[in-house]
Order: C-alpha cells, then sequence, then structure tokens
C-alpha cells in the first residue's frame, strides 16, 4: 500500500482524458497532472526537444513524490518512454502499447487507422507496436495536427471544429478501416465529430481507458495502491494560464477544476542522478572519518574510509597548500577506487610562527603520525610567547573527486579561530585538539563533544559548504 500520487504528462489539457478515466477506475488514488500548455504543442517538434521537456516535466512531479508516472501525451510516449523506463526507478506507462493492443482486439478487417500529432505519426510508433504484436494487420497513420489547437482553445463544440475534424479525416473514409485509434489523447475530446464522419461502422480508440486498465494492474503488482481509506486529493498544474485550463478540465471532467501555473523552465532535462549513497573517506586519520562519518550521516550517507580498502598504496602528499594535498589524496584514490571520494587536508597554522605547521601539521616533529610528539614541538616553540600572542587556526580543505573526471573537482575550505594554551584541557577530539583552545566557547577543541566540534570547527564548516554545494555539482558531471 503507497498513499503517495500517481502522476500524469500531456502537452496540455489532452491527458485530462485519461485522468477521466482514471477518476473513474482508481477513484481511490491521489492523483497529480502537469499540462505543458505554454510549450504546445509538442506534435511538430523534433524528438530530442520533446524528450527534454517531457523531463522537465517529469522532474517536476518527481519533486511531488509521484509511485508511478503516466505519460498520458502520445508524442511523449513516442519519443520518451524508453528513456524514462531506463532511467526512472519507478513504473512508466505510455499510451502507444495499451492503445495498440485494444485497436487489435477490435479490428475484423486487419485494417487499422491512427490519427495522431505529426511527432507521433513520423515515429511509426503505433505501425510498430501493431505490427510486432500481429504482423497481418494493416495500419494507416493520418496527421492531424489542428485537432490539438481546436480543444486547446476550447473550441471542441464549434463549426470549426466541425469542418476541420471533416475535412483532416477525408483521406480514411472510403477506406476498409475499421477501427481508428485516436492515438493523441486530445483527441476523444472530438469524439462526436470524429464518430460522425467515420460513421457507425468505425470503433474508435480511446487509448486513456485501456492505459488505466494498465495503471490498476501495476498498483497491484507492486504493491502500489492506495488503500487508506483517505478521500483522494488531485492536483492539476499547467504551465501556462490556469483559466483557460480550468474552464475545459471543469467541462470534461465534470467538476469544477481549480489548476496551478508552474514554471518549469528550470528543470533539468534529463534524468537527476540520485546522490551516492557511499562516499569513500580518503583519509587514515580515524578522528577525521569519525568527524566527516556523522555529518554525512545526518545526510543519508554512508561512508567508508581507506582502513576499509587495505590493499591501496598510499598518495604521497607532496603539494605546498592543503588544496594541492587534497587534490592529489581526492583524485589519486578515486581513480584506484572508481569511487567518488572525498578527501580532507587541514592543519593548524600559528600567528607567532609565520603560519607554521600548516600544511606539514602531521608531519611537524618529522616523518610519522605522532600526535604528542607534534604537541611538545608546538608548546616549545611557543615557550615565552605572550596569550595575546597565540593566536592560531584550524584550516580545512576538502576536494570531492568522482572517478574519470580529473579536473571537475569540488572543492571547499572552512576555519576557526582559537588561541594555543600551554596546558592540554580534554579528552575528546584528536591532533592539536587539547591545546586549541576557543575564548567564545571557553573550552579547548578536546573538550567540546563531537557534535559541538562539527558544529564549530573548520572541517564542519568545510563541510556544511560541501553540503549546500554536492547535490548541484554531482548532477552536473
Ligand atoms: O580537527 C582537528 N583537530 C586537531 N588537529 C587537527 C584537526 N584537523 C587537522 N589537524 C591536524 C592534525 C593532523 O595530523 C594534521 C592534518 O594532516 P592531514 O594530512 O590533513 O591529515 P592526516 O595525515 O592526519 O590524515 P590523512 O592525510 O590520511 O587524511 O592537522
Ligand atoms: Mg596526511
Amino acid at each position: 500500500m503507497n498513499t503517495q500520487p500517481i502522476g500524469f504528462i500531456d502537452s496540455g489539457v489532452g491527458g485530462l482524458t485519461v485522468v477521466k478515466e482514471a477518476l473513474r477506475q482508481l477513484p481511490n488514488e491521489n492523483i497529480v497532472f502537469l499540462g505543458d500548455q505554454a510549450r504546445l504543442p509538442y506534435g511538430p517538434r523534433p524528438a530530442a526537444q520533446v524528450r527534454a521537456f517531457t523531463w522537465q516535466m517529469v522532474n517536476f512531479l518527481l519533486t511531488k513524490k509521484i509511485k508511478l508516472l503516466v505519460i498520458a501525451c502520445n508524442t511523449a510516449t513516442a519519443a520518451a518512454l524508453d528513456d524514462l523506463r531506463t532511467k526512472l526507478t519507478i513504473p512508466v506507462i505510455g499510451v502507444i502499447q495499451p492503445g495498440s493492443r485494444a485497436a487489435l482486439r477490435h479490428t475484423h478487417t486487419g485494417h487499422i487507422g491512427v490519427i495522431a500529432t505529426e511527432g507521433t505519426v513520423r515515429s511509426c510508433a503505433y505501425a510498430h507496436t501493431i505490427q510486432a504484436k500481429d504482423p497481418q494487420v494493416k495500419v494507416t497513420s493520418l496527421a492531424a495536427p489542428k485537432f490539438v489547437a481546436v480543444v486547446e482553445s476550447n473550441e471542441a463544440h464549434s463549426a470549426v471544429a466541425k469542418k476541420v475534424v471533416a475535412q483532416t479525416l477525408r483521406p480514411l473514409t472510403h477506406t476498409d478501416i475499421d477501427t481508428l485509434v485516436m492515438g493523441c489523447t486530445h483527441y476523444p475530446l472530438l469524439r462526436p465529430l470524429i464518430q460522425n464522419v467515420m460513421g457507425e461502422g468505425v470503433t474508435l480508440i480511446d487509448s486513456g481507458a485501456e492505459t488505466v486498465s494498465d495503471v490498476s494492474m501495476l498498483l497491484d503488482y507492486f504493491d502500489l495502491a492506495n488503500t487508506s481509506g483517505h478521500a483522494a486529493t488531485r492536483t492539476y498544474y499547467t504551465t501556462a494560464g490556469a483559466a483557460l485550463f480550468e474552464t475545459i478540465a471543469s467541462e470534461w471532467l465534470n467538476q469544477p477544476i481549480t489548476a496551478t501555473h508552474v514554471d518549469i523552465t528550470q528543470q533539468p532535462q534529463d534524468v537527476v542522478t540520485a546522490l551516492p549513497t557511499t562516499v569513500v573517506v580518503a583519509s587514515k586519520n580515524a578522528g577525521k572519518v569519525r568527524e566527516i562519518g556523522a555529518m554525512f550521516a545526518k545526510l543519508g550517507v554512508s561512508v567508508k574510509s581507506l582502513s576499509d580498502f587495505p590493499a591501496l598504496p598510499t598518495v604521497e602528499e607532496t603539494g605546498t597548500t592543503f588544496e594541492e594535498n587534497a587534490r592529489l589524496k581526492a583524485d589519486g584514490y578515486a581513480k584506484m577506487l572508481e569511487l567518488p571520494v572525498l578527501a580532507d587536508d587541514s592543519g593548524l597554522q600559528v600567528d607567532a610562527l609565520g603560519g607554521q605547521p600548516g600544511v606539514f601539521s602531521a608531519r611537524y616533529a618529522g616523518k610519522g603520525h605522532n600526535d604528542a610528539a607534534n604537541n611538545a614541538k608546538l608548546i616549545a616553540e611557543l615557550a615565552g610567547v605572550p596569550a595575546a600572542k597565540r593566536t592560531a587556526r584550524f584550516v580545512s580543505t576538502l576536494v570531492l573527486a568522482k572517478p574519470g573526471l580529473p579536473n571537475q573537482d569540488l572543492v571547499v575550505s572552512g576555519h576557526v579561530d582559537g588561541v594555543i594554551v600551554g596546558l592540554p584541557q580534554g579528552e575528546n577530539g584528536f591532533g592539536y585538539d587539547p591545546y586549541f583552545y576557543l575564548p567564545e566557547l571557553g573550552k579547548t577543541m578536546a573538550q567540546l563533544t563531537p557534535d559541538e566540534k562539527n558544529g564549530v570547527s573548520h572541517r564542519g564548516n568545510a563541510l556544511r559548504a560541501l553540503e549546500a554545494r554536492w547535490g548541484d555539482w554531482y548532477q552536473k558531471g
């Protein structure tokens, strides 16, 4: 059971013919509909553009947490269904398969007509789908581009509509077609006119009803149906003005409909890659890994470290700046592991020592990691320096690297100011923490809880900068 809404997309109001069926067949389901009326019609556009626009609609609906997507538009189904199915993790249903199936069920003469937009006709999607199921069946397709404009301008009942329909369908009237697919979701709004021209002997196929039967089956199959018993909500969005949409929708759905205008032009034109669920922190320093891991855990991302990959060779820190060293580590390990890698290069800059130990903080007292020796040297170097002159700062530069994209690293930094005290205080943290005093808190870094340290530290500040930027960065690459 799942109470999230089902998403419906179309270039305009045509998709409402599918929604109408959904309201009938699936009264308990929450529904979100989006019509891209501002960029209508889709029919004459190149397939690549239709696909890009469709992704923008989909990315908008994904923000509404849809559990299943119905492409209630034939042109978009022809151009984007395969791409959407490959890249989305929710079920995606188009209108062409169901419409084709229904047509095959109804034909006796073995000759099916299809009226659709130029894009759908050009794609041959109906002919391919129908003939894949039954190669004996003949398919005659006809583009009826003017129908969309008639419906969208709310002219479906006018004399103009009658004339346009009669003229457009003329080539089909003297054939042995006994079944005509309305291969555009706008066309059922012209159904009486189409039926009148084609005569009673021709069965009109509205793929909406058939599509919603498929939706119903999938909801059961994936256990996604809404059985909560709460009144279902229906939300309608249009990329154009709401007024005309509301007029057409209210009449077609036989109930007062309110719609909301939305701008989707800033939405991504392709799948939005999910953020990674695991990041490797390229560090051998357990203290750093712990701090970074705690912040990432809050984002739902788990952290591995170099201790999970014991056989890896060590990347040497041969740079002269934090950034250079962090890049060396991130790029080096990302290349070896072929995973997203985050490296931190950090250190202590003491003003009275001209910024030392700086990038040499880890090896201040000589090669190898030895916090006690480093601290002893620091205190010896500062002997005799008065308290007021013992100002210092911790600096952390973080570099996030994606394998295969060496020159696109995300780089952020953070710092925190403090004072070096002569006597160590506190048991938490690592490295120089017991000597790094924060005047505003009246404590050394080692006297803070892990959360408190992340709240004020150089690394915490850098991680917050990273958090703000990494979503966009990750999706660009
Ligand atoms: O929050 C901190 N609290 C206390 N000391 C700190 C901190 N952050 C950096 N530091 C000092 C100690 C460390 O030894 C050196 C970083 O050197 P740095 O090369 O970036 O790290 P590292 O060699 O310990 O581990 P790795 O390179 O494997 O990430 O600066
Ligand atoms: Mg190091």
